[in-house]
């Protein structure tokens, strides 16, 4: 019998044993950069932008010279120049004068509205008729309106994305510090398991959850090291674990985790290191291992692919961004259901949903069905001591990231 712990003890005692553990920084280029998690604070040393600049192809004016002008009657001003793309702009507008600047172009001093040519006209001697009011701070970005020096414009812990990175090159940024990926050795085992691309024999199937979980680790910010299929032997998988662990941070091991004669796993860990914990309040996912070698943490994944996907999600997953001083929430929304679900198991459950016209849409799933969970959009997870949910209740997903 398994002595089952709740996810959330689970995750109390890996933060008791592993919170101190961090992958340590390292600088990147920015095309690298892309969901790796920055390791500080990233703070502004200039203006973005650096000189007031128009959003429109037009005239810059002061806003009072054209207040209260229409197409009856409107404003008339001096052209007092033209202001170039790239290139600095030393007119200072006086009053009754407007200046030509095109989209992008600094504008100049005393300005504080910029006019549309369409609501304007060259009357080519010099003049230009204006029709239509513009207010101060109209059609143009004051510098630093987007960041000034000293802001923190994107705080440690942030994962990249493309826009982050649209906002480093704003910066001038070309190198950023984030924290160094870390490395996951993964391991399958089964007698029955074959690699991709090879033919199946009867009772064979195909390894899913070393491509599932570096794929996994990956979107976590860590680097997969896939080690291959490894046999239900002891001595084997032990042999197997034991060079994993020079090289890597954290371990994943899929299969042989239940309490049937062929589950090595927990021997192993007991073998290597320590076992601690052996079971898991969750549905799916019960038989899922803890353990620590050399300091590492090592996580026993259920062979069924879903629960070893869930299992992962729940504590693998938020300990791996942990390491990396990455933030670990997960993004929510609430809607209500489109069916009842019942659940009566004495474990947290954890149920693949679809969301559609604003109802969650429960996946009718045994864990070892993939396909189930590829096309969810989250999961709803159901209280350990709950008969389940009705129809219509408000419930809240947890959305996966696509
Ligand atoms: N007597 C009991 N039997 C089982 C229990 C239990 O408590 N008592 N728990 C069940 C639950 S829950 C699960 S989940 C599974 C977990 O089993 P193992 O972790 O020992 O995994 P295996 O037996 O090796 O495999 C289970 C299932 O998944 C398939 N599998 C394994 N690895 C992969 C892989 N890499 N890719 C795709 N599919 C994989 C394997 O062929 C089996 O069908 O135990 C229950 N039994
Ligand atoms: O972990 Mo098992 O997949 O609960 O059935």
């Amino acid at each position: 019998m398994l002595h089952v712990s709740s996810i959330a003890e689970v995750n109390d005692l890996i933060a008791q044993r592993f919170g101190e553990l961090s992958s340590g920084a390292e600088d990147v280029p920015l095309s690298q950069a892309l969901g790796r998690a920055l390791a500080a604070d990233v703070t502004a040393t200039e203006f973005v932008p650096n000189f007031n600049r128009s959003t429109v192809d037009g005239y810059a004016v002061i806003a009072a010279d054209v207040f209260g002008c229409s197409e009856s009657i409107p404003s008339l001003l001096t052209l007092a120049g033209e202001s170039h793309m790239g290139q600095p702009l030393t007119i200072q507008l006086q009053k009754g004068q407007c200046v030509y600047v095109p989209t992008g172009a600094e504008l100049p001093a005393n300005a504080d509205a910029m006019v549309m040519l369409e609501n304007a006209d060259d009357f080519h001697d010099g003049t230009i008729a204006i029709y239509k009011p513009a207010a101060p701070g109209a059609n143009l970005i004051y510098r630093g309106d987007d960041v000034k020096p000293g802001q923190v414009v994107l705080p440690a812990g942030l994962r990249l994305t493309a826009a982050d990175i649209g906002a480093l090159a704003a910066l001038g940024s070309t190198q950023v510090s984030v924290a160094r990926a870390p490395r996951v050795a993964i391991l399958s085992t089964g007698d029955e398991l074959v690699a991709a691309g090879q033919t199946l024999q009867a009772g064979q199937i195909r390894d899913v959850n070393a491509p599932m979980l570096a794929a996994a680790v990956s979107a976590a910010g860590g680097i997969p090291d896939p080690r291959g299929i490894l046999h239900d032997e002891q001595a084997v998988i032990q042999a197997a674990v034991d060079a994993a662990m020079d090289s890597c941070d954290m371990l994943l091991i899929s299969g042989g985790t239940s309490v049937g004669v062929k589950d090595a796993i927990p021997a192993v860990i007991s073998a290597l290191g320590e076992l601690l914990v052996h079971g898991v309040a969750a549905k799916p996912g019960k038989p899922t291992i803890l353990g620590e070698i050399r300091g590492k943490p090592v996580f026993g994944l259920p062979g069924n692919p879903v629960a070893a996907y869930f299992m992962f999600h729940m504590l693998a997953r938020p300990l791996l961004l942990r390491m990396q001083g990455a933030q670990t929430e997960d993004r929510h929304v609430s809607a209500p259901l489109a069916r009842a679900v019942s659940s009566n198991h004495g474990r947290e459950e954890f149920v693949p949903v679809a969301l559609s016209e604003e109802r969650v849409h429960p996946i009718a799933s045994k864990s070892g069905l993939i396909t189930t969970l590829a096309g969810a959009d989250g999961f709803i997870r159901i209280p350990r001591d709950c008969e389940g949910l009705s129809r219509d209740e408000l419930v809240e997903v947890t959305l996966f990231k696509r």
